[in-house]
């Protein structure tokens, strides 16, 4: 066996000897023997307790040791024997269970019994974990129990730095940790980087890496994997489908769910309430929880980034006695990892993230979970609310409801059996800030601005909920809820608008519906009441539609001519005074008549009343036909002079010469005058040849600014190039890749900063940005495995061709 190089840097002799004598060590442990052990594990017995009761190597069992690991938790207990054997595994066990040592022990043991080490072997196990922190937290775990005589090289790819700078260190690997983006780019680009004889794929968090965000990524890494292999899939809450296991090819997967046995789907341990509070409310009721709690480590979640920011930077100036933290996938990785080991080391603090922390994070001994905005499912509740109550500690967590979420969100954990109970906010102890946060909106219009994103991407991530049983967002006061954010009133927002029409034309839709069914109802009922009821027709439903076409609209405004002629004005709004009618139609089109129309002047003179046809004929002044008046509608039509401007002519358009003459826009030309210039052929051909010399110079206008903006591209894009290698060489000279060596160990870690490249979390949120590996369809995907099988090649990095010229500029640079 090799012992692998694990870092960029040549290590020293000193540890090269301590390896070869690890290794030498390790040659002599009887590998048959514990192989014949797990093969006499009974799986079925569960009778397992203790790590010591299985058949571990010698230095899985130091780790374990080593960490003060003895007794196991339900899910390890059941779960790592069956790993052990060569079993796929789909485990579901509550937050805080224990699931990390469930893969990460049979990880290293069954590795360790195929003896795959060393540089040659390639990679052996690759661990999957949807954010970075989570992957960080694995690898360390890795790195606690691989530290005494394991001989893998382990590494963490989590994004960040130069993908350079990981691609070499990464063909040595055994073990890898990572999440989607990262590994997928790996896959794609690093040459030698050899999957082939993979064993074992563990994804943790299964249900959230098999969502829809990453679904892309790991299919297409699945496509680079053996099928024949081990696969373990770890998660706190479990509904997978039978598409998902045929996507991982699992091979009859050993269910392994400890949820059933006290029928809750979180910690005994956990304490869990909800209060109602209005959206407006919810800053005060926090602020006021804060300061009654201030000696306590609580983290806060929130719905979107921006929220966390304001109401971070916002409490921050009112000091509120705690350190207050703030974490969210928009920060920079560094910053990242700053807050959540600042937030772990902390006795009292509290902490504002976003669902970027709620999944796997094992923050030690958190006393409060306060979801302030509803988490989108139950599954994200148990997610966030298994932050505390971790192993068996104690733990409080509390939801924020508003009140049109209770019903809803109640259903929705009542189905997944969450035990939670209301309890209500002592009025006595809450406390205002209202007018403080607004002062300080007034005053800092930083915070201001900050606001204004937070009330907008609220809104925008209640109108994106799937579940509208739950989020309602007409149902919201966002009027209120901006005045509590500290904003003069509510930011318009486009989707809310066109929501806003949408729900005017479903309610209108509905008033007809109504009254169909009232119709209905009344056909029902007694015929005397029918005969009390006007008969209506379809055309007169038709027409109380509002916002539905312009018909409507000109209906409404015929009935209130008949009606009053002064609310009429008021209607058509040509008067400046509103009306609650205005209000209602805030969002609705209304036709204006042309400012210019003297509508004073119409007045239908009647011509002739043919009474055998029962209709009469009108003379309208300005128009050229009459006006035949044949039905009530039409009577009706007469008494509105705005209508009658539809019927008169619309007049022509003139152009005027030099000398006021007004003439028709196209006028035929004097006969003779063309028979003058020649014949028509000559004069067709004269036009042509005349255009296309017109043609011809701006053609070569054109062509020089192509080729200017082509040359300038091309020399930008040498310039970033040239840039990128100044700097790439500059960070060589200074260390280069950042190679950790925890290396008495021998356990590698290879991670960088979060500057760059691929945030899987954002991306989660639907801001991904498009990465030129990544393929739109399916055909593209099989090109990438193409260029996987065969020559798997790295070209140059190159933006998306947007434009023509992109696309030439491109295949400049490729061919220079
Ligand atoms: N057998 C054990 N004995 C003592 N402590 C343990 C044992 N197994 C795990 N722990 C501790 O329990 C805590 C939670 O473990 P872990 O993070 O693996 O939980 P999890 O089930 O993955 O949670 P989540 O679903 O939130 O990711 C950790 O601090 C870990 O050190």
């Amino acid at each position: 066996m090799v012992a692998p190089s694990v870092t960029g840097r040549t290590r020293p002799t000193k540890v090269k000897k301590h390896a070869s004598a690890q290794k030498r060590k390790r040659d002599d442990v009887d590998v048959d023997k514990l192989e014949a052990a797990v093969a006499g594990l009974d799986v079925k017995d569960g009778g397992y307790k203790n790590f010591s009761d299985l058949p571990l190597s010698e230095p899985t069992t130091q780790g374990l040791k080593s960490s003060h690991f003895a007794v196991m938790t339900d899910i390890q207990a059941r779960a790592i024997p069956l790993a052990l054997k060569g079993h796929d595994i789909l485990g579901a066990a509550k937050t805080g269970s224990g699931k990390t040592l469930s893969f990460v022990v049979p990880v290293l043991e069954n590795l360790y019994r195929l003896q795959h080490v060393g540089m040659d072997a390639g990679l052996g196990a690759l661990i999957i974990s949807p954010t970075r922190e989570l992957a960080i937290q694995i690898f360390d775990v890795l790195r606690l129990l691989g530290r005494h005589g394991h001989m893998f090289a382990a590494g963490l790819v989590i994004g960040g730095k130069s993908i350079e700078a990981e691609q070499q260190a990464l063909t040595r690997m055994n073990i890898l940790v990572g999440t989607p983006g990262r590994i997928l780019q790996h896959l794609s680009q690093t040459v030698a980087f050899n999957v082939d004889d993979l064993k074992m794929l563990v994804l943790d968090e299964a249900d959230r890496i098999l969502d829809m965000g990453f679904q892309r990524d790991v299919d297409a890494i699945i496509e680079y994997l053996p099928k024949d292999r081990q696969t373990l899939l770890f998660s706190a809450t479990q509904s997978r489908k039978v598409s998902d296991l045929a996507r991982l090819s699992l091979q009859d997967p050993e269910y392994v769910s400890v949820h059933s046995e006290d029928r809750t789907a979180t910690p005994k341990t956990l304490q869990q309430n909800y209060i109602i509070c209005p959206l407006e409310d919810k800053l005060d009721t926090l602020w006021s929880f804060i300061q009654a709690s201030k000696k306590s480590k609580i983290l806060c979640f929130f719905a979107s980034a921006k929220l966390v920011r304001f109401v971070y930077e916002s409490f921050r100036h009112m000091q509120p006695g705690i350190p207050l933290l703030h974490i969210h996938g928009r920060q920079k990785q560094a910053t990242r990892l700053d807050v959540t080991s600042k937030f772990s080391a902390s006795k009292h603090s509290c902490l504002f993230a976003t669902d970027v922390a709620a999944r796997g994070l094992d923050f030690p001994a958190v006393d409060f979970v306060i979801q302030v905005d509803c988490p989108e499912d139950a599954d994200t509740y148990i997610h966030r609310v298994g932050r505390t109550a971790r192993y068996n500690r104690e733990g409080r967590g509390v939801l924020f409801l508003a009140p049109s979420e209770e019903e809803g969100m109640l259903k929705r954990l009542e189905t997944k059996k969450v035990p939670i109970e209301i309890i209500n906010v002592r009025q006595k102890k809450r406390q205002s800030i209202k007018s403080q946060v607004m002062h300080m909106c007034f005053k800092d219009p930083a915070l201001k601005y900050l606001a204004q994103k937070a009330f907008v991407t609220y809104a925008k991530s209640v109108h994106l909920q799937k579940d509208k049983e739950v989020f309602k967002l007409k149902e919201y006061d966002l009027e209120a809820f901006a005045t509590s954010l500290g904003l003069p009133g509510a930011p318009r927002i486009k989707f809310l608008r066109d929501s806003n029409a949408k729900q005017a034309k479903q309610a209108s839709t509905a008033a007809i519906d109504v009254s169909d069914s009232s119709d209905e109802a009344e056909d029902e009922g007694s015929a005397a009441n029918q005969k009390a009821k006007p008969v209506r027709t379809k055309y007169d439903r038709m027409f109380e539609r509002q916002n539905q076409d312009v018909l409507a609209d000109h209906y409404q405004r015929l009935v209130r001519d008949d009606a009053n002629e002064s609310s009429q004005s008021k209607f058509s709004g040509l008067d400046g005074e509103p009306s609650a009618r205005d209000d209602d139609d805030f969002l609705a089109v209304k036709r204006r008549i042309p400012a210019e129309a003297d509508i004073s002047d119409i007045e239908p003179q009647e011509t002739k009343h043919d009474s055998s046809a029962g209709h009469r004929v009108v003379n309208l002044p300005g128009a050229s036909q009459p006006l035949v008046i044949d039905s009530n509608r039409r009577e009706k039509l007469l008494k509105s002079k705005k209508k009658l401007l539809n019927f008169m002519d619309k007049g022509k358009k003139l152009v005027y010469d030099d000398e006021g003459n007004p003439h028709e826009v196209y006028e035929l030309e004097d006969e003779e005058d063309f028979k003058a210039r020649g014949l028509p052929e000559e004069q067709r051909q004269r036009f042509l040849q005349a255009a296309q010399e017109v043609v011809q110079k701006a053609d070569v206008v054109d062509k020089a600014t192509a080729k200017a903006k082509r040359k300038e591209k091309i020399r930008k894009r040498k310039e970033r190039e040239r840039m990128a290698t100044e700097s790439g060489k500059l960070e060589k000279d200074e260390g280069g890749v950042e190679l950790e060596d925890h290396g008495e160990d021998l356990l590698a870690n290879f991670q960088a900063d979060a500057a760059s490249s691929d945030d899987d979390e954002a991306r989660q949120e639907g801001k991904r940005s498009k990465k030129w590996f990544d393929s739109d369809s399916e055909g593209e995907e099989r090109d990438s495995k193409k260029r996987k099988k065969g020559k798997r090649k790295t070209g140059p990095t190159v933006e998306q061709p947007q434009t023509l010229e992109d696309m030439e500029a491109l295949a400049a640079g490729l061919l220079d």
